[in-house]
């Protein structure tokens, strides 16, 4: 189905004083496996550091709510563990951006496929300041979303698993494609939500021009 998107101007530029001028939007992206703590660190970067998050499962999970063709087939993906295509995730997420005036968007849950990051880089020419990656041994994760009980669909061993293979599958490639753009920031998101914060609060109170040491393994880059 064709879907109207709008372009990085008409989403990033203000008019201001009868002028058009840019304005400059700085984004994060918040990756790791399902149940790594993206949502919970994210609500604790956001108050500390002034970001807007975006949860763009949350925002899939709305368009489901809304009743809508789009939401019911969302909705079936969803169970069975799968990716949404990511015209539908991108369109939606632009959507919610442009109902915000914020200069800082923290986006969880984005990009999960090279897809995802092929159609938001088509789309708004940006790229992400950093991208922090929480990296979080899969037991403990597994572990985390049985006892998540927020009544998600998803949340039973049979989708996680299913969820599991996908992050292993279409995610870490996205991860490889950052890292060398050296735009990685890994945290040990094994540990307890303090502990995981204040490794976050590191990264976040740091300049830009804080470069974060070379990676040691081999990167296979994503033909975009
Ligand atoms: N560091 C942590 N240690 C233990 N439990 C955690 C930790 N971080 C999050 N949780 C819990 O694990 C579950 C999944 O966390 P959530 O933030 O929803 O992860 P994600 O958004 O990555 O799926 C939630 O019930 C949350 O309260
Ligand atoms: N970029 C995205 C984000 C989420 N989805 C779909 C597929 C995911 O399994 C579900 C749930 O995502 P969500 O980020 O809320 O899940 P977790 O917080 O990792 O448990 O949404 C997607 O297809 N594309
Ligand atoms: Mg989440």
């Amino acid at each position: 189905m064709p879907y109207s998107l709008l372009s990085a101007d008409e989403l990033f530029t203000e008019d201001d004083r009868g002028s058009a001028k840019q304005k400059k939007v700085k984004i994060v992206f918040v990756i790791g496996g399902p149940g790594s703590g993206k949502g919970t660190q994210c609500k604790r970067i956001a108050q500390q550091f002034g970001y807007t998050h975006l949860s763009v499962g949350e925002i899939l999970r709305q368009e489901i709510s809304s009743g809508s063709e789009t939401g019911s087939m969302i909705q079936k993906i969803m169970k069975e563990g799968k990716l949404v295509p990511s015209d539908v995730t991108v369109r939606l997420l632009q959507q919610a951006m442009q109902g915000i005036n914020s200069d800082k968007f923290l986006i969880d849950g984005f990009p999960r496929n090279e897809e995802n990051v092929k159609a938001f880089e088509d789309l708004t020419k940006m790229e992400p300041e950093f991208v922090l990656y929480l990296d979080c041994p899969q037991d403990e994760m597994e572990k985390r979303l049985l006892s998540r009980n927020e009544g998600r669909e998803d949340d039973n061993v049979e989708t996680i698993r299913k969820r599991f293979k996908v992050f292993m599958e279409s995610t870490l490639p996205t991860i490889e494609y950052y890292e060398s753009k050296g735009k990685i920031r890994k945290v040990d998101a094994g540990k307890s939500v303090d502990e995981v914060f204040e490794s976050i609060k590191v990264i976040f109170s740091q300049g830009k021009d804080n470069k974060v040491p070379p990676s040691r393994h081999k990167c296979k880059c994503l033909i975009l």
